[in-house]
């Protein structure tokens, strides 16, 4: 990341201000990799040198925080049934003791990461300036229920995650059922907060939701919408019977009938529906997937229930893509494709397709795959390893831009409408599915410059238009959200991963967990959307301290104080009331003379 800043005179410049603070600290660069899964924690290699004058992070490699979070992820399967019963007991202790229910680390066994503290203990002694990639890669997602939760009997953890989820919530209105999320487009889940004034601390805004009409079903063949939503559930709640190296089929099956296939695909099929196949690059990698640009759309193939390791990790099971893949359907519900929302946004990324593919990696993306690794270095094994018989399912999303970390912002404009668009999405996804993102790091934001004046949001039936200053913004990423469905809770339970929260001191993006442990008591299912509003401090201070644009000072005291008096909202839904905000937003008069989108 440069940086430069083109200021104005009487701009007061962060960088030589931080630069200034250094003089004095000693010179280190720390250079860490982190180790692969099997290796059974992190291998971290630290180097030291006397240059620079301004401690980095300098990996010889991408950093990959998630890499060596992911031994936890895993782990977070196997206790996923654990959770809620965990929770139970957390709310029955914070019930006897309402300042806080204590975090008993004693009961909890977690791998032993002493390397680990020792590394941190190691680079908190340094002040650290640079960002670090988002710890990923946390297993699956496990589900919960609001509150008056029935205690279930020791059953298998994927059949208890069913159960649960078949319970209906107290708060929710009529559900939003798998079957109906998956008549994408266009579910209108309307929902509402009751009393957006209400603290934080209610643990579940009350949500009124309302399925409206015109809900158009998709080509699902023999299968009704409404079948469809029984036979996944039947089709789910027998496989958790058995064991699960026994099931994944029947969970494969319902991957299919979710992606409305009968048969899995091959890999060149789908990509030549959206463009000639010798025209794919690779634009990114995951732990789990890689990214390829394939026409105007991006691919991220994830291989599924394979016994080849990839990365290091196990392979995802279809149970779990089956959780993701509501997850992104649900938001993609927030698109609008009617004009009769509630509430609506585009900002989360668009979810175009969905694919079950079978066979070896394809020709033309091994190529790809090459090309990339030879001018970036992949961190990734070389997927021509996978055999004939190895499944894959393949996202199909809109392309989204470039990430933050590495995009170019202009001006102070730019960076107010990134900050609007964000807080304004976040606001509408809480509105109508109690969303939370929890992971919302400069990797995670894309961006794009378009032609468009303004975007438009719809918020508890309110329209409002704000203005891009040419810039779009696009929120991918959503391993470690949170999201009510109406019809269940799908979280993940970020208690299993200690790791995360020992982050080094001073990095606002793992400050930013830690706040986010305290404000949700390590209650991960219940509803805080005050994590929302963690994340956008977060990016203002991302804006003041890592981003070079043309600003003046007094657009740097305004961010400042934007910063501050998030602090006592209690919800992305109460900042977007937030003076700083006004300003952006166009009303319909003007939104009709600028003739933008609507
Ligand atoms: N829709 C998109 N538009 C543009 N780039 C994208 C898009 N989706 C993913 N990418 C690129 O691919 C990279 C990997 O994507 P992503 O973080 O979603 O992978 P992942 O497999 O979910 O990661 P992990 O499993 O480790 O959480 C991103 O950092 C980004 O650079």
């Amino acid at each position: 990341m440069g940086s430069q800043r083109v200021s104005g005179d009487n701009d007061i410049d962060l960088w030589s201000e931080v630069a200034a603070a250094e003089v004095g600290q000693p010179q280190v660069a720390v250079i860490y990799r982190r180790r692969r899964a099997e290796n059974s924690g992190i291998d971290v290699q630290i180097s030291q040198t006397f240059k620079g004058n301004r401690l980095s992070l300098a990996p010889s490699k991408r950093i990959s925080w998630n890499r060596a979070l992911s031994t936890r992820g895993r782990t977070s399967i196997a206790i996923s049934a654990d959770v809620v019963y965990r929770h139970q007991l957390k709310q029955k202790e914070a019930k006897k003791n309402p300042k806080r229910a204590p975090y008993n680390r004693t009961n909890v066994k977690f791998p032993d990461y002493g390397n680990e503290r020792a590394y941190f203990k190691e680079v908190d002694s340094f002040e650290l300036l640079e960002e670090s990639p988002s710890p990923k890669n946390f297993g699956t997602w496990s589900m919960g229920i609001q509150s008056d939760q029935i205690i279930l009997p020791d059953v298998s953890s994927r059949l208890r995650k069913w159960l649960i989820s078949r319970q209906p919530t107290q708060s929710c209105g009529p559900s939003s059922s798998l079957a109906k999320i998956l008549e994408t487009p266009g579910v209108p889940m309307e929902s509402v907060y009751c009393d957006v004034s209400k603290s934080s601390n209610e643990k579940t805004p009350v949500l009124i939701s309302a399925q409206k009409s015109n809900v158009k079903g998709l080509d699902l063949g023999d299968v009704s919408s409404d079948d469809l939503g029984e036979e996944i559930t039947k089709l789910t709640l027998k496989s958790n019977h058995t064991s699960i190296d026994g099931n994944y089929h029947d969970s494969f099956s319902m991957l299919l009938m979710f992606c409305k296939q009968s048969s899995p695909s091959t890999m060149s099929d789908v990509f030549s529906q959206y463009c000639d196949p010798i025209n794919i690059v690779k634009i990114g990698e995951g732990t789990y997937g890689e990214a390829f640009k394939v026409g105007a759309t991006v691919c991220k193939i994830v291989p599924i229930d394979g016994d080849l390791r990839v990365n290091g990790e196990m392979q995802k099971r279809s149970s779990e893509l089956l959780e993701e893949v509501v997850l992104s359907r649900t938001l993609n519900n927030l698109r609008g494709h009617d004009n009769n929302e509630y509430n609506a946004c585009t900002t989360f990324i668009e979810t175009i397709d969905l694919r079950v593919c079978q066979g070896a990696y394809d020709p033309i993306l091994i190529k790809a795959w090459e090309d990339w690794d030879g001018k970036h270095g992949s961190e990734n094994d070389h997927p021509k390893e996978f055999p004939e018989n190895q499944c894959y399912v393949v996202f199909v999303l809109a392309h989204g831009g470039q990430d933050l970390e590495s995009f170019v912002l202009l001006n102070f404009n730019e960076s107010r409408s990134l900050l609007v668009q964000v807080t304004a999405a976040l606001a509408v996804a809480e509105a109508s599915y109690e969303f939370e993102h929890r992971d919302l790091h400069w990797g995670n934001i894309l961006l794009t410059r378009k032609n468009d004046a303004t975007v438009h949001f719809t918020l508890e039936g309110k329209p409002m238009w704000a203005q891009t200053f040419g810039l779009k913004v696009s929120i991918i990423d959503f391993t470690l959200s949170r999201i009510n469905t109406g019809e269940r809770i799908l979280f993940l339970d970020l208690s299993s991963d200690p790791l995360l929260f020992e982050g080094p001191k001073g990095d606002s993006q793992f400050e930013t967990y830690r706040k986010m442990r305290e404000v949700t008591e390590e209650c991960w299912d219940g509803s805080y959307p005050k994590t929302n509003v963690l994340w956008l401090q977060y990016l203002v201070d991302i804006l003041l301290l890592k981003k070079s644009f043309k600003r003046a000072s007094k657009d740097e005291r305004e961010l400042r104080s934007l910063k501050k008096r998030l602090h006592s909202y209690s919800s992305a839904r109460e900042s977007i009331t937030d003076a700083f905000f006004e300003e952006l937003f166009v009303s319909a008069d003007e939104q009709k003379e600028i003739g933008g989108n609507s």
